[in-house]
């Protein structure tokens, strides 16, 4: 018989705006040396100027950039490639758009207490203004239970949590 290969890995490091999903995500990349997509860097630049005023994406202008990181993933799933992205992915629907990156897509959804991370959001140098993150939270929506992934706290270490991410996959 010929064993069956699993399909590659796909990585989604998501949650709102300060969840802290890009240092973790940075952190697995670190222990895993797979291709990380920055979900910032492929907004067009009217989402980037919409955000920086302080107003919030519409699905509309969400549809492309979900579309642009699932091809991303998608091509590399084509070549067996895992990889890691970190991306907001906030609703079911946006979550489904990014499914068709590969069969192997597992979310890991950091999701902590909100004052915790508007005074991270505070603290930082970044074109989203932490204005902006009570309109996150009333879009997000968490992982249901049919949806392959798992929830990490961002008020533990980076470390650590990469470490619990890699327990989880049996990938330490
Ligand atoms: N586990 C952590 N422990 C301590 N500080 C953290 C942790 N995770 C993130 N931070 C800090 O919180 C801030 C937000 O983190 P990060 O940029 O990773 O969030 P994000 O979800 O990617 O945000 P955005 O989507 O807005 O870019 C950063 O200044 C980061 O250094
Ligand atoms: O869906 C969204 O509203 C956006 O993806 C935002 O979440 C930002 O990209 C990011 O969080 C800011 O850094």
């Amino acid at each position: 018989m010929t064993p069956t290969q699993e399909p590659p890995l796909h990585l989604v490091f998501m949650g709102v705006s300060g969840s802290g999903k890009s240092t973790v995500a940075r952190a697995v990349q670190e222990r895993l040396g797979w291709a990380f997509a920055e979900g910032d860097d492929f907004h067009p630049p009217e989402n980037v100027a919409k955000m920086s005023e302080g107003t919030p994406l519409t699905d509309a202008d969400r549809w492309g950039w979900l579309e642009s990181l699932a091809e991303w993933a998608a091509e590399r799933d084509a070549r067996g490639e895992p990889t890691l992205m970190a991306c907001s992915a906030l609703r079911k629907s946006y979550r489904d758009v990014l499914r068709r990156g590969g069969e192997g897509t597992f979310f890991v959804h950091c999701t902590g207490d909100k004052h915790m991370l508007l005074d991270r959001m505070n603290a930082r140098e970044h074109f989203m203004p932490p204005s902006l993150l009570e309109s996150q939270l009333d879009t997000l929506e968490p992982l249901r239970p049919d949806e392959r992934g798992m929830d990490v706290d961002p008020a533990l270490p980076p470390e650590r949590l990469a470490a619990m991410v890699l327990a989880r996959l049996g990938l330490a």
